[in-house]
């Protein structure tokens, strides 16, 4: 059986919590990471599914769009819920986080200077504190997760995110203005799969 390949570019950003969920799962997998606006993207672009990364080929399939791969990946390796509620209330938090992600990056790749910067001091007082202080509170809910009170594909898409949201919300200090953020992340990368992967993996900021 050929290896698994997983294709994105050289950042965690929307790949890490599938490249996560991979080395949790034990899979053999090549990791591929393209130059951002490198000829070896544009040559692989109109191979992919939807003209995107992060994509996946695995067992003679092809699996395109980031919580897609990571609730698959996540199902596969019994992260998911028992039952159809459960698996909502993992989903509903997932797109809690991409919320707050989506907003982010909306200032992020904003190219007018000035305008970055009124939206980001906007959204710093408003949008990022109240979504943030939902999430923390969910976790503490959730004694430690995301979602259930136990382990779920949901806690690999945050452990995954996280460098990216700190970078673009711009709170380095994020773990510690929010410290249930962190006892996921810990929870994640304890896994000894997940801690090889991790300190093996070339390295990316965010
Ligand atoms: N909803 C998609 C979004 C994927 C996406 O926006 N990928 C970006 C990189 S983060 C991309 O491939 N951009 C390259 C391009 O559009 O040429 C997902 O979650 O996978």
């Amino acid at each position: 059986m050929p290896k698994a390949v997983f294709y994105y570019f050289k950042m965690k950003g929307l790949g890490e919590p599938c490249r996560l969920l991979l080395a949790y799962g034990g899979v053999d997998f090549e990791d591929i990471r393209f130059e951002r606006h490198g000829q070896e993207w544009e040559e692989f672009k109109p191979k992919t599914p939807f003209g995107q990364v992060p994509v996946l080929e695995m067992d003679g399939k092809t699996y395109a769009q980031s919580y897609s791969i990571a609730r698959f990946l996540g199902r596969k390796f019994g992260l998911g819920g028992d039952n159809i509620q459960e698996e909502f209330e993992i989903d509903q938090i997932v797109d809690l986080i991409d919320d707050l992600r989506k907003r982010a990056a909306s200032v992020d790749y904003e190219p007018e200077p000035d305008l970055k910067e009124k939206r980001h001091a906007i959204y710093a007082k408003t949008v990022y504190p109240d979504l943030l202080q939902r999430i923390n509170d969910i976790i503490v809910k959730n004694n430690g997760y995301v979602a259930l009170g136990k382990l779920t594909w949901g806690d690999f898409v945050l452990a995954g995110l996280i460098d990216y949201l700190k970078k673009m919300l711009r709170m380095p200090d994020l773990e510690k203005q929010y410290p249930a953020f962190k006892q996921v992340i810990d929870k994640v990368f304890a896994f000894p799969k997940v801690k090889a992967y991790a300190d093996a993996a070339p390295e990316a900021l965010f």
